[in-house]
C-alpha cells in the first residue's frame, strides 16, 4: 500500500490574545491510498487542524508533514499551491459551490485551472457527473439543487482531477439522514474506484461505520 499522507510528531498551536492554544500536541498519523480513515472527537480537539496541516493550508509548528513521500518543508509557496492543486481535492460542510457557476462549471474548475486541455475536460466532466448521478443537471446552477445533490456536486469536483487525496470536513452535517447515507455511500464508492484516500472529521456516526479506520482526538492528540 502507497502512503499518501504522513504526519510525524507533529505540533500546532495558534496565538489567541495572550493565549498560546496547543490545538495539536505530538500527533503520528499515515493515511493509505485508498483508505477512509474518519477523524472524531469533541469539539475543539484539533480536527480541522489536523485537516488543514492534511491539506496544505496550514504548516506544523514541530514535526514533519509529508506528502506522497515529500516533506512540505521543502515546498516554495508555489509549490505548495500546486501541490494542492493537483494532488488533493476538498469537501466542506457547506458544499462551497460557485453559485453563479452551473454544476458543470463547478465541476470543470479544477481541471481548468490545471491547465487540462478543453476537449478532455469536457469528457472528465460527462463522465464525472454521470459516475455521481447528476448528468441531467450538468446546465443548473447549485441553487436549483436539493443538498444531497450539491454534496455530488462537491464530490464530483473534488474527485475530478483524479486526487491522491481528499479532504473532508463535516460533509453531511447539512444534510438529512437518508440523503448523508446516500452521500456516504458515493463517497466510499467513489473514493475506492479512483483509489484516493479520504481524511473525513465528522461525528456522524453513520461515516465511522463506513470508515476502514477511526482515529479519536482528545486534546490535540490521537487516542
Ligand atoms: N485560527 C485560530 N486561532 C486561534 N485558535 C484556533 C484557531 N484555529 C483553531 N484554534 C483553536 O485550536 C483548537 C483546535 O481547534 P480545531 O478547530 O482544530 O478543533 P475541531 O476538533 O475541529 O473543533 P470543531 O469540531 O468545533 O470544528 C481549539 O481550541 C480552537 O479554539
Amino acid at each position: 500500500m502507497k502512503t499518501v499522507i504522513e504526519l510525524h510528531g507533529v505540533h500546532k498551536s495558534y496565538q489567541l490574545g495572550q493565549h498560546l492554544v496547543r490545538a495539536l500536541r505530538g500527533v503520528d498519523l499515515q493515511v493509505q491510498a485508498g483508505e477512509l480513515l474518519a477523524l472524531t472527537g469533541p469539539s475543539g480537539s484539533g480536527k480541522s487542524t489536523i485537516l488543514n496541516l492534511c491539506g496544505l493550508i496550514d504548516q506544523a509548528d514541530q514535526g514533519q508533514v509529508v506528502i506522497q513521500g515529500s516533506d512540505i518543508a521543502s515546498f516554495s509557496e508555489r509549490e505548495l499551491t500546486l501541490q494542492r492543486r493537483q494532488t488533493i481535492g476538498f469537501i466542506f460542510q457547506s458544499f462551497n459551490l460557485v453559485p453563479v457557476m452551473t454544476v458543470a462549471e463547478n465541476v470543470d474548475y479544477p481541471l481548468f485551472l490545471n491547465g487540462v486541455p478543453e476537449a478532455e475536460r469536457k469528457v472528465r466532466v460527462a463522465a464525472q457527473l454521470k459516475a455521481v448521478g447528476l448528468e441531467e443537471h450538468a446546465q443548473h446552477r447549485p441553487d436549483a439543487l436539493s443538498g444531497g445533490q450539491r454534496q455530488r456536486v462537491a464530490i464530483a469536483r473534488a474527485l475530478i482531477k483524479r486526487p491522491a487525496l481528499v479532504i473532508a470536513d463535516e460533509p453531511t452535517a447539512s444534510l438529512d439522514s437518508v440523503t448523508a447515507d446516500q452521500v456516504l455511500d458515493l463517497m466510499r464508492e467513489r473514493g475506492q474506484a479512483e483509489g484516493a484516500a479520504f481524511v473525513i472529521a465528522s461525528h456522524d456516526e453513520r461515516l465511522t461505520r463506513r470508515a476502514d479506520r477511526i482515529v479519536h482526538l482528545l486534546d490535540g492528540r490521537l487516542q
